[in-house]
């Protein structure tokens, strides 16, 4: 590593001591935009990047809620406002016993840039509990979002901060958030995104995600004359984003033979399609967090403890929580012929596992391919603010084309000198211009 980008890095190593996935994700974006910073003596002299390394303001609180049984349980949540030059921060709420202030502090830092390539008006924030949704009851998921909006209630706004869901949170958990905030302030407005449809949601948002994962994964492969038409994908997860993506990898003629969980994964052979894509729903409405009842129900094979990399396929896509994919998972997939890997889950891959795949394969990181979501959602906020509703078609067709337009800006910034896409630089430089321009403009704040 180049001496100058290890000082800084060993920098923010010393501030945030401990804090493993924050500094994964700050060394992959200062190693891949280093060149480009230098290049512009403008972003050096008002040290943007050290600023875009530190968030604007983080919120530690505590969550109380009484449980069915009548005991008192106590949570800790949290919301990381990252980065506010380009508009309200932005970013997803994670429910998940895993949940710490480095894994905030990494999927804010990340939010940041993914939005700035989203071309809209939206800063990067992420919050969270470490709340175990598992085994919980309908009421008690009520009563923790209520209790946890009661204190988040005082940071956020529609111009100010505007969450949206994330692991463990979708539109159910959205709808009792929402509830809570608009008893709380009196007043109906856009404050979350992932909302029902009957009261300010969008149409195509649960989806988004997912099929703006696939809209990418379709630009890769149409830049070297392929398409998905046959491909056999394995997707991770069985929640959100991985129910999304299945939709649409199916409709545009790929199979999708792999869905995980904690407990294992399951391989499916004739494709996850029709009735058994709906049945993920199902799945994920249980709490129950496990994938094994998938196999006993479609009579395919279910792999205990185990993670679907390991299977023959075309194209993979990490569709559940971070380093979910490691060295040694690419190493399979590249030796059993695997062409391409990209992240539907922020941060997916480990930083071994990226390169190698950036290396050998193609490579696309999260920021750049799951930013559907969160474009979506700002699409949301618009209509929120407009007072109206647009159609599926009109929904889909902004989403395709900001999808397209990300991935044309990974080409514009990431296209080496031998002609290949370098995705991950393509994607942290296509973010950071955008940021690093509106931060130097507002002066040193
Ligand atoms: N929901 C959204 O709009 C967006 C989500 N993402 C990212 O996509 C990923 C998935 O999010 P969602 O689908 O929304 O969440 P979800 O809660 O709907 O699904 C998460 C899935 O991951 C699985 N999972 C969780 N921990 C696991 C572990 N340790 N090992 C194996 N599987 C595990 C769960 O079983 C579940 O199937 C996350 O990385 C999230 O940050 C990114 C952009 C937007
Ligand atoms: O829709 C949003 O605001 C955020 C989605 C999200 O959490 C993400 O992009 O990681």
């Amino acid at each position: 590593m180049d001496a100058k980008i290890k000082q800084f890095i060993d920098v923010v190593k010393m501030k945030n001591p401990g804090e493993d996935e924050f500094l994964q994700a700050v060394q992959e974006v200062v190693e891949t935009v280093w060149d480009f910073y230098c290049e512009n003596p403008q972003y050096q002299k008002a040290k943007i990047l050290e600023r875009m390394t530190e968030p604007e303001r983080v919120i530690i609180f505590r969550v109380p809620w009484v449980d069915d049984s009548g005991e008192v349980q106590v949570n800790r949540g949290y919301r990381v406002e990252f980065n506010s030059a380009i508009g309200p921060y932005k970013g997803g709420i994670r429910f998940h016993p895993s949940v710490t202030l480095s894994g905030l502090k990494f999927l804010g830092f990340e939010q940041t840039f993914k939005n700035s390539l989203t071309s809209l008006p939206m800063g990067g924030g992420k919050g969270g509990s470490d709340f175990n949704p598992k085994g919980k009851s309908d009421y008690e998921i009520m009563r923790f979002c209520q209790n946890f909006m009661s204190e988040l209630f005082r940071h956020i706004g529609a111009n100010t901060d505007v969450p949206a869901g994330d692991i463990g949170v979708g539109g159910r958990e959205i709808g009792y958030l929402f509830g809570q905030y608009k008893k709380l302030r009196n007043e109906f407005t856009g404050v979350l995104t992932g909302k029902g449809r009957e009261y300010g949601g969008s149409l195509i948002r649960p989806q988004a995600t997912g099929f703006g994962a696939i809209y990418f994964v379709r630009e890769m492969l149409k830049l070297k004359g392929d398409s998905l038409k046959g491909k056999t994908i394995a997707l991770s997860g069985f929640g959100n984003v991985c129910w999304g993506a299945a939709i649409k990898a199916s409709e545009l003629g790929g199979k999708v033979v792999t869905l995980s969980g904690p407990d294992g994964y399951v391989y499916d052979p004739e494709g996850v399609s029709g009735e058994k894509i709906d049945y993920l729903l199902e799945l994920r409405a249980s709490n129950q967090d496990v994938i094994q009842p998938y196999a006993e129900r479609f009579g395919v094979e279910f792999f205990a403890g185990k993670k679907p990399w390991e299977q023959k396929v075309d194209i993979a896509i990490p569709c559940a929580i971070q380093n979910e994919l490691n060295e040694t998972d690419c190493k399979m997939l590249i030796e059993n012929g695997c062409q391409l890997i990209a992240e539907a889950s922020n941060m997916g891959c480990t930083a071994e596992a990226a390169y190698l795949a950036e290396e050998k394969i193609t490579f696309a990181p999260g920021k750049a391919v799951n930013a559907g979501g969160v474009a979506v959602s700002g699409l949301e906020m618009t209509q929120n603010s407009m007072r109206l509703n647009w159609s599926t078609e009109e929904v889909d067709a902004r989403l395709n084309q900001i999808m397209t337009s990300i991935h044309n800006e990974c080409v514009r910034y990431g296209t080496e000198m031998n002609g290949k896409v370098n995705y991950i630089k393509g994607a942290n430089i296509g973010g950071f211009v955008k940021v690093a321009d509106a931060m130097i403009a507002q002066g040193v704040v």
